[in-house]
């Protein structure tokens, strides 16, 4: 006997989170609720403004569509469902058939956007491989530069990995690199999209020697894997990439390229953040997953992260706002 629910929820975020061009004071989205028999599934469905092509309300819209379908019983058909919804509904699906291991990996690469300081502080107290990311491209070049320098002398086992977002022109991306010293360029472990276009950035990794990672890249129309000079690992968020299924085959070509894929979060709640820490164990082990953004929170939601003490808002105070 199958049942759905849909929650929505609301989060209070940190103050100072700002995504491209607006501040994020709430995050939004829904939480699906599968259940037969005894069993019970969730996944979280939530666009993130400026990153994700389709709105919450779209998305709520299109999710109820496909629940109402799948409460009669056809199965989901998510061949043309937007990334957030089928991400989500892939996830409840997943965990409802017992398919999505319960061990997580919860070491995550600590991000650093503001004081690099803190970051020192995080990387010291770190175990095992240090890995960390640094927001790149939003202050001078040369900055960005000299802080990388900076990481690198501290700690000089460091795996660094770098996101420009797509922000520098080739002058700019060449003036970061000559202020990183050639014998520092193996500690990047890679520079996410350094220029506009993935054909600049190419350039970019042939000419310097640093090495890049696609992620914007991995959303473009048309877009496959596969392997070139300087190209070293995919980014994977699974919000803004859509199904399960579809972020799997994806680890896939990259394993088969030679590539790393590197599982990422779309500031999802704790719940689905969560979620991601198990994808990321299950498929990508022994690779630090992109997962450091529950940082970003005032609140969890129903699934505590670990070591976090954020207070949680559980699934039951939340509106349903559909179910059958
Ligand atoms: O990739 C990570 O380690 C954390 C996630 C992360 O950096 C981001 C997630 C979503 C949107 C952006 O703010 C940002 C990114 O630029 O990749
Ligand atoms: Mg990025």
């Amino acid at each position: 006997m199958r049942s759905a629910k849909l929650y929505q929820y609301q989060l209070p975020m940190d103050s100072g989170v700002i995504l491209r061009n607006q501040r994020l004071v709430t995050r939004e989205g829904w939480v699906v609720e599968l259940r037969d028999g005894e069993a019970v599934g969730y996944g979280e469905i939530a666009p993130l403004p400026e990153f994700s092509r389709e709105t919450t309300q779209q998305a709520g819209e299109q999710a109820q569509q496909l629940l109402e379908a799948w409460s009669q019983g056809d199965n989901l058909d998510l061949s043309q469902a937007l990334p957030s919804v089928a991400f989500g509904l892939s996830m409840a699906q997943l965990e409802l058939a017992g398919g999505l291991p319960a061990d997580g990996n919860y070491q995550v690469a600590p991000l650093c956007s503001g004081d690099p300081d803190d970051l020192i502080v995080r990387l010291d107290e770190m175990p095992g491989e240090k890995v960390a990311k640094i927001k790149v491209g939003m202050y001078e070049a040369v900055r960005d530069g000299i802080v990388t320098n900076m990481f690198i002398e501290a700690i000089p086992e460091i795996r660094l990995r770098l996101d420009a977002n797509r922000q520098w022109t080739p002058i700019k991306a060449q003036q970061f690199a000559k202020y990183v010293k050639p014998e520092h360029r193996a500690g990047i472990a890679f520079l996410e999209e350094p220029c506009k276009t993935p054909a600049d950035s190419l350039a970019f990794a042939q000419e310097t020697g640093i090495n890049i990672a696609w992620d914007e890249t991995v959303r473009d129309e048309g877009f496959e894997v596969k392997a070139e000079p300087g190209v070293v690992a995919i980014i994977i968020k699974p919000t803004l990439v859509g199904s399960v299924q579809r972020c799997i085959e994806l680890v896939n070509q990259a394993h088969a390229a030679g590539l790393t894929a590197v599982i990422s979060s779309s500031i999802e709640s704790s719940l689905g953040l969560n979620q991601l820490a198990r994808l990321a164990a299950w498929q990508t082990p022994g690779e630090i997953p992109g997962l450091d953004t529950m940082q970003l929170f005032a609140a969890q939601l129903e699934t505590p992260w670990p070591g976090c003490n954020l207070p949680v808002t559980s699934l039951v105070t939340l509106e349903v706002v559909w179910q059958k």
